[in-house]
């Protein structure tokens, strides 16, 4: 039998879907079908054929198809999640939890009936809950229900370290841990630059500076855009995701997965190290954490069980 181009959905033809999907075909990673509601199927239609049409100029061959119709994406590899509504100034993002609950809830419904062996990245917010309703939804094992959230809070926190050090991105490496809201979690004493303990290279200080402006790092964007929320470096942290599931890279990624023990959590949602690759998160790493860290991690779970306690009602 031929080989055959992997086929990825992005539900969400918004700021980050609209992205994600350009990013995607830019890459090569497959053929993208990009879905939105009936209501807005012409400019969907639209955007995709207009992406499609910077192929020649790019040099890319992945097809892009604009749709509202859920057929369109049966038998896909991968289902990215974006639909949802955004956070305005002033506004947290669990304040999007009751809408975005029902609007993942019903795409998770299309998604198992049409795609029921994909890989399911969720972005919608508050993702860590959003993460909980599709995998309650979908039915599918917890190493196909799998949260973006870390991956870009690493890469905010990775930016303000390489600024303060004034080196390249490529040299620094850290994670965050936890759920994704002001008291997320970077794990200072695991991260370095060009292998260097960032604690031997930056003041205390600063340190902490870096620390709380990762925690609003999403905040910050969203005042300054005025009316949403970011999507460039969101969109780049699915991608991410997408190739290390469709090439089984097994990058070690944060993503919001299922804990059932891990870091003493039990069915609890929240952002994790892990092994991304062919099978989805094909494994947890547990770190040993110091009291404080323990602390801080706590905190942030109480936060996100919060939000899922909502969504249970
Ligand atoms: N987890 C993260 O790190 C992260 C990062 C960025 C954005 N987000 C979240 O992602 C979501 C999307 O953000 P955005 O900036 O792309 O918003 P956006 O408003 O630009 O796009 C959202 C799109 O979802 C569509 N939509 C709504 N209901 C739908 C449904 N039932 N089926 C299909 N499509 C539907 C809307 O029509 C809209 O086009 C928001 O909830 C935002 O908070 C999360
Ligand atoms: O901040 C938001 O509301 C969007 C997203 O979660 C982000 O961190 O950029």
């Amino acid at each position: 039998m031929a080989i055959q181009r992997k086929k990825i959905t992005v539900v969400g033809a918004g700021f980050t879907g609209a992205t994600t999907a350009l990013m995607l075909a830019q890459k090569e990673l497959g053929d993208v079908v990009l879905v939105d509601i009936p209501q807005l199927e012409n400019p969907t239609k639209g955007k995709a054929l207009d992406m499609l049409e910077a192929g020649p100029v790019q040099g890319f061959d992945s097809s892009i198809t604009g749709t509202s119709s859920y057929e369109d994406t049966a038998g896909s590899d991968i289902v990215i999640i974006t639909a949802g509504i955004a956070r305005k100034p002033g506004m947290s993002r669990d304040d999007l939890v009751n809408t975005n609950a029902g609007i993942v809830k019903s795409v998770c419904e299309n998604v198992k009936k049409y795609a029921p062996d994909a890989y399911v990245i969720i972005l919608s917010n508050p993702v860590d809950a959003m993460t909980y309703v599709a995998y309650e939804a979908l039915g599918f094992p917890k190493n196909r229900v799998i949260g973006q959230s870390g991956v870009l809070d690493t890469a905010r926190y990775c930016t303000f370290i390489a600024q303060e050090l004034n080196v390249s991105v490529e040299d620094v490496r850290g994670f965050v841990l936890g759920g994704h809201g002001d008291d997320m979690v970077p794990l200072v004493r695991y991260s370095n630059a060009g292998g260097i303990p960032i604690e031997k290279l930056i003041p205390a200080e600063r340190i902490e500076a870096i620390v709380q402006r990762t925690r609003t790092g999403g905040g910050e964007i969203v005042n300054l855009l005025g009316n949403g929320s970011a999507y460039y470096a969101p969109a780049a942290s699915l991608v991410q995701m997408t190739e290390a599931i469709l090439k089984d890279k097994k990058r070690i990624l944060p993503v919001i997965a299922l804990l059932q023990g891990e870091y003493g959590y039990d069915n609890l949602f929240m952002g994790v190290p892990a092994i991304l690759g062919g099978d989805g998160i094909e494994k947890v790493f547990e770190l040993e954490l110091t009291d404080e860290e323990k602390a801080a991690l706590e905190k942030s779970a109480q936060s996100v069980r919060n939000v899922i306690q909502i969504v249970k009602g």
